[in-house]
């Protein structure tokens, strides 16, 4: 057993991911301090609500989480969520040398700068492997195993509650209002869904990964973002006619323009090939695939939510900042020296898969290839059925901006010979 002097850690936050901390960190108290090289010991935990039964000890508990912070403890972990008081909380442990470990995406998201500022004042550690992706370790690979590479493209599925519902309507037909509905019911979906189905969850990650990926400071206000109340029963089954699926993809990428480089950040649904590894990501599993110029392809899998897969990374990272003050040194620091201006979304290339329906007459599918050329923007498929009285038309373009997209829908919205617009839907994932 370890002689070394107790680490002493503050919990911040009892609900679903602290209350999986404690069993792990007591359940496994000689293990984790075989690993680290000291006993790791939990030295209170902040709560809300101190009398609401909980399987943690009782003699721990505290409503006054600064005082927490304050005491003579070596490292903070926040499980609490949102931005205060956890940022003032965090702030203070940070400026008095206490690392910290959160898995706080909308924090780091809006405030990565402060608490790095503040953290790099004190030499203190900031580790957030839980906050995307969950139990996946994906920010270290980011941050360490990758950091001699030049990472062009981060895309994945970061979002369990939006994936199960697009993954339900995929495989029954039915519309999002229902498929939301049964995730509720299920315990998937919040009550307050919105942080996941308008995707706002979604893009704190997309931010953290691209800041990461792309050494540049990316927030969520950089995050162009389309969550997935509008996906309907006929942009699945529009999907499913050509061989796709639809994913609420959080993308990050390196566009390079000549010399000049930019990141494009966003997150919207997209229509991507079954045969995608991303496609076969279902229920409330997270997937990211990683592109890397020396590295190749890489995909990371696993579970992104729930209690005790998030605590599986929260105990990683407080094991890692653990040893650091044992053994001496510092784990990575933010690093944001490329500064890489972010791509509005209109400049940014995308591909359309564009539904429609149509009068079956002469003469219709040259009008709606003129919209097209008007707009510069060139088709790689089309396809075109006829019914009774009118006929169904699919257009799958090349990449083009996505402002020159959204004119070409809008343009071929208004044509008389366009009864209805089915579909409108990005493509990623394959070259057309
Ligand atoms: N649940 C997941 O699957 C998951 C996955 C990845 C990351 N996260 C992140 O982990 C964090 C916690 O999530 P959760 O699911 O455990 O949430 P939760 O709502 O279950 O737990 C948060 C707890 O913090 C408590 N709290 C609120 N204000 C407090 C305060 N001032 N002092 C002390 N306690 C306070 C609440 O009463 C609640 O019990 C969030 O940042 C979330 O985004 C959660
Ligand atoms: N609400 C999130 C939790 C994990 O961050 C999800 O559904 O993926
Ligand atoms: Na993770």
């Amino acid at each position: 057993m370890p002689s070394q002097k107790p680490i002493r850690v503050a919990l911040l936050g009892c609900g679903t991911v602290g209350t999986e901390v404690v069993r792990l960190l007591t359940g496994q108290a000689a293990d984790l301090a075989a690993r680290v090289g000291a006993p790791v010991e939990l030295a209170g935990i902040a709560v809300r609500k101190p009398n609401k039964h909980r399987e943690v000890p009782a003699d721990l508990l505290t409503t006054d989480a600064a005082a927490l912070v304050a005491s003579d403890v070596d490292v903070v972990v926040e499980v609490i969520g949102g931005i205060e008081p956890a940022r003032t909380l965090l702030l203070d442990a940070l400026r008095a040398g206490k690392s910290v470990v959160t898995a706080n995406k909308a924090l780091l998201a809006e405030h990565s700068a402060e608490l790095s500022a503040a953290a790099d004042g004190s030499g203190a550690d900031l580790y957030f492997e839980a906050a995307v992706a969950g139990a996946i370790p994906l920010l270290r690979p980011l941050r360490e195993s990758l950091a001699g590479d030049r990472i062009t493209r981060v895309m994945g599925i970061v979002n369990g509650t939006t994936n199960f519902i697009l993954s339900g309507m995929d495989s029954t037909g039915a519309s999002y209002g229902e498929t939301l509905e049964e995730a509720t019911r299920l315990g998937y979906a919040e009550a307050d869904p919105t942080a996941d189905v308008d995707g706002f969850d979604a893009a704190s990650k997309a931010a953290i990964l691209a800041s990461l990926a792309f050494h540049t400071r990316v927030t969520a206000s950089d995050v162009h973002r389309e969550g997935i109340a509008s996906v309907s029963a006929a942009d699945i089954a529009a999907a499913r006619a050509l061989g796709r699926t639809v994913k609420l993809l959080a993308i990050c990428e390196r566009v390079t323009e000549g010399d000049q480089e930019s990141v494009s950040v966003r997150v919207h649904p997209a229509m991507i090939p079954r045969s995608h590894p991303l496609a076969g990501v279902n229920g409330a599993f997270n997937a990211v695939f990683v592109e890397a110029d020396a590295a190749g392809e890489m995909m990371f899998y696993g579970q992104g939510a729930g209690g005790a897969p998030t605590a599986s990374a929260v105990l990683g990272d407080l094991v890692a900042v653990a040893r650091n003050l044992v053994q001496g040194g510092r784990g990575p620091r933010e690093s944001a020296y490329a500064g890489l201006p972010a791509r509005p979304m209109g400049q940014t290339p995308t591909r359309y898969h564009i539904s429609l329906d149509v009068a079956d007459r002469a003469g219709v599918l040259s009008q709606v290839a003129a919209v097209f050329a008007e707009h510069d923007v060139s088709i790689a498929a089309v396809r075109q059925e006829g019914r009774v009285d009118d006929a169904s038309l699919v257009v799958v373009t090349h990449a083009a901006t996505d402002a020159a997209l959204r004119s070409t829908v809008d343009k071929i919205g208004g044509l008389p010979v366009v009864r209805e617009v089915v579909s409108v839907m990005r493509v990623e994932g394959e070259e057309t």
